[in-house]
């Protein structure tokens, strides 16, 4: 961080999670710096922060190496939204989200929203292979992002990567869109929400391509859209707590080991 920059202090926390490999780190790579890089295998976890018109955003990216399984409920601690994230050629990677994931987000806030996300697509569907990116999208989030100071390090956005620059290779889907929203539905009901009262499956889950850029914007605005009303709540909750004068506590005529009260 440059001297004497103050970081900024999020409003709100989302995290995402799911297997090894699936292409987390890359989600975040294309949505705050717009660029489909080299990763390495997440270690623990990582941290962005994404300024979202006046709020600030902290997005978690998490490990999905089995050894670090255990740091997972405590990425969730207070998420108001996770997205669990699946490969589109790997049925397992769909499997872990209900098996290995799911009980990690109990600690996330009672109201979290879920986004289930099944990534690649570019590998099994010709119209995720188009560069999603048009450099002037690339040039305005730039200047955007100067102007109102988003602190997500690295910036230098590339051009998409071209059609020629493709495989082209269609990989056999292991996983349909049908197989995601029946698992939103069985999320729902392991949370003990209703239905028809919550957020519609057909609205909550994507399919995306972080090579691409396929649907990866409509991901995370959809979901920032969706947590403003959490960030609202928490100003208002801190604007109402009452704070305690610490200089009124020691004063008067309290003795020390008298009355307790600091
Ligand atoms: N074709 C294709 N490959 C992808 C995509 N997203 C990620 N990858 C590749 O998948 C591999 C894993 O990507 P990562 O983003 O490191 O995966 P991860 O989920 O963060 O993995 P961990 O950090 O180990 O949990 C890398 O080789 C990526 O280049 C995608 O949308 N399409
Ligand atoms: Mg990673």
């Amino acid at each position: 961080m440059p001297e004497g920059s103050k970081m900024k202090k999020p409003d709100v926390k989302v995290v995402i999670l799911g297997d090894m490999n699936v292409g987390k780190t890359s989600l975040l790579h294309r949505y705050t710096e717009r660029k489909f890089k080299d990763t390495i295998s997440t270690v623990g976890g990582a941290f962005y922060l994404k300024q979202w018109g006046p709020y600030n955003i902290s997005i978690w990216d998490t490990a999905g190496r089995e050894q670090f399984h255990g740091l997972g409920s405590m990425y969730c601690r207070g998420a108001a939204a996770v997205i669990l994230t699946y490969d589109v050629t790997n049925w397992q990677s769909l499997a872990e989200l209900e098996e290995r994931f799911l009980s990690l987000t109990d600690t996330a806030n009672h109201d979290c929203i879920y986004a289930i996300v099944g990534n690649k697509a570019d590998l099994t569907d010709p119209k995720a292979q188009l560069p999603q990116d048009s450099d002037r999208v690339s040039e305005d989030r730039a200047e955007c992002e100067e102007e109102t100071g988003s602190q997500v390090l690295s910036t230098c956005p590339t051009p998409p990567a071209s059609p020629a620059s493709l495989s082209g290779v269609m990989v056999h889907k292991q996983v349909g869109h049908e197989d995601a929203m029946a698992l939103y539905g069985r999320i729902l009901r392991y949370k003990g929400l209703e239905e028809n009262g919550s957020l519609p499956a057909e609205k909550m889950c994507f399919e995306t391509s972080a090579k691409t850029g396929y649907n990866v914007d409509i991901l995370f605005e959809t979901l920032f859209d969706l947590v403003l009303p959490s960030i609202l709540r928490k100003r208002n909750e801190n604007q109402q707590s009452p704070t305690v004068d610490l200089e009124d506590c020691r004063g008067g005529n309290n003795k020390r080991g008298k009355t307790a009260c600091c």
